[in-house]
């Protein structure tokens, strides 16, 4: 395995009463994309979010960048360099475009070049156009464009993306599919929870399938698309 920027090991996390997830086990190698798949109600989202703090982990080890983040506040693992896109769109409505961008402004560590709202609006071209609207007055596609954007004026070496696909227009699709590729070529690696298949086919090296709040199965996405028994037995077909 190539050097992995991101190591999970028997990561448990619920709410409340409810346990979600019983010991997932993953790895993300630095620059890579992998695709977490699974049905609705796998557990796609509550791996993200655990891994990122926002649920804190009931039990198992968090590894990033060499260090133990499990237990931390989500806004140290996210100083630490790991970036985090929620499914639903968190973007200041009343602030323009490029203004959400000065809002996740961080320092890059060093020897790494800094996002700027230029190299940025070189990736979201559709957002280099609208910089000076408000964020209320976008789609929501062009809202979760410009919070992956926001995301990465903060320098981070890894993202989590929770469904970036889901619910927008297929142009829009292609060019958050266009924005993730530019990521992993700038060598940031991106863990995105993804129910569709194309899109996942279209950006990830590899894929991980959760169910019931473990990974059942990994493979390469030719492996996947290769294997009907598998895409039919755990992914929505
Ligand atoms: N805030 C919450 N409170 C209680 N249970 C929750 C909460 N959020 C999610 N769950 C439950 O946790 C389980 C896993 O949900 P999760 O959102 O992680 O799944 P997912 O794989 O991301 O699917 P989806 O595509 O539907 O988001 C589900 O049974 C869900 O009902």
């Amino acid at each position: 395995m190539a050097d992995p920027v991101l190591q999970v090991a028997g990561l448990r996390a619920g709410y409340g009463l409810a346990e979600v997830l019983f010991g997932v086990e993953l790895h993300l190698s630095r620059g890579e994309v992998a695709a977490l798949m699974g049905r609705n109600g796998a557990g796609k989202s509550t791996t993200l979010k655990a891994i990122m703090g926002l649920l804190p982990p009931r039990g198992g080890s968090v590894r990033f960048a060499g260090e133990e983040i499990a237990g931390w506040a989500p806004f140290r693992i996210a100083r630490r360099g790991l970036g985090y896109v929620p499914e639903d769109r968190r973007v200041f409505t009343e602030l323009t475009v490029a203004e959400n961008l000065e809002v996740g402004r961080r320092p890059a560590p060093p020897g790494h070049p800094a996002w700027t709202p230029e190299r940025l609006f070189e990736v979201f071209p559709n957002l280099a156009e609208m910089r000076h609207r408000r964020a209320a007055a976008m789609s929501g596609g062009e809202q979760q464009m410009l919070t992956i954007a926001r995301t990465l004026m903060g320098n981070p070496e890894a993202v989590l993306l929770d469904e970036p696909s889901e619910g927008l227009a297929p142009v829009i699709v292609e060019l958050m599919a266009e924005a993730v590729l530019r990521m992993k070529q700038e060598g940031i690696a991106v863990l995105v929870s993804e129910q569709n298949l194309d899109f996942a086919a279209a950006v990830a090296d590899r894929a991980l399938i959760l169910e019931k709040g473990t990974v059942r199965w990994q493979g390469s996405i030719a492996a996947l698309e290769a294997d009907e028994d598998v895409r039919r037995a755990y992914l929505t077909v």
